[in-house]
Parts: C-alpha cells; sequence; structure tokens
C-alpha cells in the first residue's frame, strides 16, 4: 500500500469507526458486530502507527490516548453554567407556574425533562469537533477534563454540521456499572463509592483518563450554551437539533401545555424511577420558548424560567 492509499484508507476508516461508535452509544442500535469494529480499530491503530505524519487528536483511536496530568487547567465558561432554584411539591410548581405568567402573560408552555444526577460538564466545539470539556465548578470557572471526557464514547469528537457550539450535559455512571465497580472495589479491600454520581465524578477527576476509560461512563446532553452558524426560537428545538448534530439527549422529555401537565409527568416518573438504568433526582422544568426565557431573566442566582423539582431522597434498600 503507497503512501496515497494508506492516508485514503486511514480517512476511510476513521469515518467507519466514528459512524459505528455513534450507532453503538449513542443509536443503541450497531449495526456491525463488535468483533468487526475491534478489527477496525486494530487495522486503524497499525496504519496510524506507521504514518505519525497523519496523526488527529479527533481519530477514533484518541479516545483514550490522553497523558497523564499533573493538575487539571482551569477554564472560564463563556456562558457561565446555570444553577436552578427547587420546588419540593405541587404547590411550589404552580406558584412558579404563577410567577411566570406574571411575568409573560398565560400564553406560556413548558419542557419537563429527567433530572439525570450525575456531573454536570460543559462541551466546546469548533468547526463541529470537539476541542475542550470541562467541569461546572463555580458555574464561571471550571476544570478542563477535556481528556476524560474523550473517553465517554458517546460524545461525538466530529457534529453532523461544523458549526460553533458550547453543549451542557450530565456524564454519569450507569446504575449496572455503578454496582460492578463497587462489587470489584469491595473484592480488592477498596473503599466504595456511596452512590453512581460520586462515582462518575470521582472518575472523571482522576489525572490519568485511563482509569475513566474503564469506568463505563456516559452522558446526556440538554442544553445549548453558546451556538454560532444555526438558531432555534424555543427548547424542544434546541434538544432536537442537539440530537441531529449527533448528541445524546435523553428521550423521556415532554413538551407540556400547562403546569397541570407538568405535574403528571413529575408524578409519573416519581413512581417509573427505580426502573430506569441510571439514577435521577428530579425532574428539570424549562419555559419553552427562548423569548420569554429571555423576558423572563435571572434572579441574582437562578433562572426565572426553570425550576428543579426534587424527589425525596430514595429509600435506600439495606
Ligand atoms: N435536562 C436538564 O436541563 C437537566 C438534566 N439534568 C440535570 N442534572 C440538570 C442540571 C441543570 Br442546571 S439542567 C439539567
Amino acid at each position: 500500500m503507497n503512501e496515497e492509499q494508506a492516508k485514503e484508507r486511514i480517512l476511510e476508516l476513521r469515518e467507519m469507526l466514528e459512524k459505528y461508535n455513534y450507532e453503538y452509544h449513542v443509536l443503541d442500535k450497531p449495526s456491525v458486530p463488535d468483533a468487526e469494529y475491534d478489527q477496525l480499530m486494530k487495522e486503524l491503530i497499525e496504519l496510524e502507527n506507521n504514518h505519525p505524519e497523519l496523526h488527529d487528536e479527533h481519530s477514533p483511536t484518541s479516545r483514550v490516548g490522553g497523558a497523564v496530568l499533573d493538575f487539571f487547567e482551569k477554564v472560564e465558561h463563556t456562558v457561565p453554567m446555570l444553577s436552578l432554584g427547587n420546588a419540593f411539591n405541587d404547590q411550589d410548581l404552580r406558584d412558579f407556574d404563577r410567577r411566570v405568567r406574571d411575568g409573560v402573560g398565560s400564553n406560556v408552555s413548558y419542557v419537563a425533562e429527567l433530572k439525570i444526577d450525575g456531573l454536570a460538564v460543559s462541551l466546546t466545539y469548533q468547526d463541529g469537533r470537539f476541542v475542550r470539556g470541562a467541569t461546572r465548578g463555580d458555574g464561571t470557572i471550571g476544570e478542563d477534563i477535556t481528556n476524560n471526557l474523550k473517553t465517554i464514547r458517546s460524545i461525538p469528537f466530529k457534529l453532523k454540521e461544523d458549526v460553533m457550539l458550547e453543549v451542557r450535559g450530565e456524564a454519569f455512571m450507569p446504575k449496572k456499572s455503578f454496582q460492578k465497580l463497587n462489587a470489584h472495589r469491595e473484592e480488592e479491600g477498596q473503599e466504595l463509592f456511596a452512590n453512581p454520581r460520586n462515582a462518575a465524578a470521582g472518575s472523571l477527576r482522576q489525572l490519568d483518563p485511563k482509569i475513566a476509560a474503564s469506568r463505563n461512563l456516559d452522558i446526556f446532553v440538554y442544553g445549548v450554551g453558546k451556538l454560532e452558524g444555526h438558531s432555534v426560537d424555543s427548547h424542544d428545538e434546541s434538544l432536537t437539533y442537539l440530537n441531529h448534530l449527533g448528541f445524546k439527549t435523553n428521550p423521556e422529555w415532554k413538551k407540556c401545555a400547562n403546569i397541570e401537565e407538568v405535574i403528571e409527568y413529575v408524578n409519573s416518573w416519581q413512581e417509573k424511577r427505580p426502573d430506569l438504568p441510571y439514577e435521577i433526582d428530579g425532574i428539570v422544568i424549562k419555559v419553552n420558548s427562548l423569548y420569554q426565557q429571555e423576558e423572563l431573566g435571572f434572579t441574582a442566582k437562578n433562572p426565572r424560567w426553570a425550576i428543579a423539582y426534587k424527589f425525596p431522597a430514595e429509600e435506600v434498600v439495606t
């Protein structure tokens, strides 16, 4: 195989492996057997080793390649990451709805989403390529954990469109992975993680990306921080657009015509919560219209256009 053929094969393999990775980890619908994926990955690693001049940090082979760091760099979020006010019962939700309608009138609809119990992160893309990932930190300054986030297979390296974008999401550890991890730690006589959130946070704060890579972390992307090259008018539209770009979004979101529909959704998920393969600690409710969100703005701490309904802590079955 000459230089030109090798380069062509490398580009072809990168495209194939990114597509197969998306099908497996975002759509949960693999189109090729694992053995075929592994064989193609092995071929790409070999070709890239023989052609270092074709190195690309967005190659599927660089999901675990990151060096062990001495510390995490601090990064500033271009758009501060939100913290939400809380609601604990139906009346709190009706009070929230009244404040919203006092602000923007009665023609308001909401989007209700599962509140994933993990670690809030921000992902930055330039020209549609993943360039940086960071923790929420204090909302303005976070820590650069790009190498660890690159190990999460449902985070796309290349989007379907070459947009400049900063998205927010929740990195989490599925319940099954958490149980397996703690069982292994118990066998090794290591300290156990208290819950999947601590396990996910602990994994993403490791300086060696190989540890994060071994922890089977996942992510749901749920919001846009900054977006150039496209515009949306409502939150449900932004969720659909994020999904179109190749992100893993949580499929359980619901557009609600009024707060009574929100309350129905909250009560239904309080029942169904134990059946989910990941932990949730509540429901996030947002005014759907971005124009109305703009009109409502923020208090000193939280947006006036969103609230987090917190479920009572799950009874721990000992
Ligand atoms: N869907 C969402 O908006 C969502 C889901 N899960 C979470 N832990 C959070 C946190 C904030 Br702040 S928003 C949000």
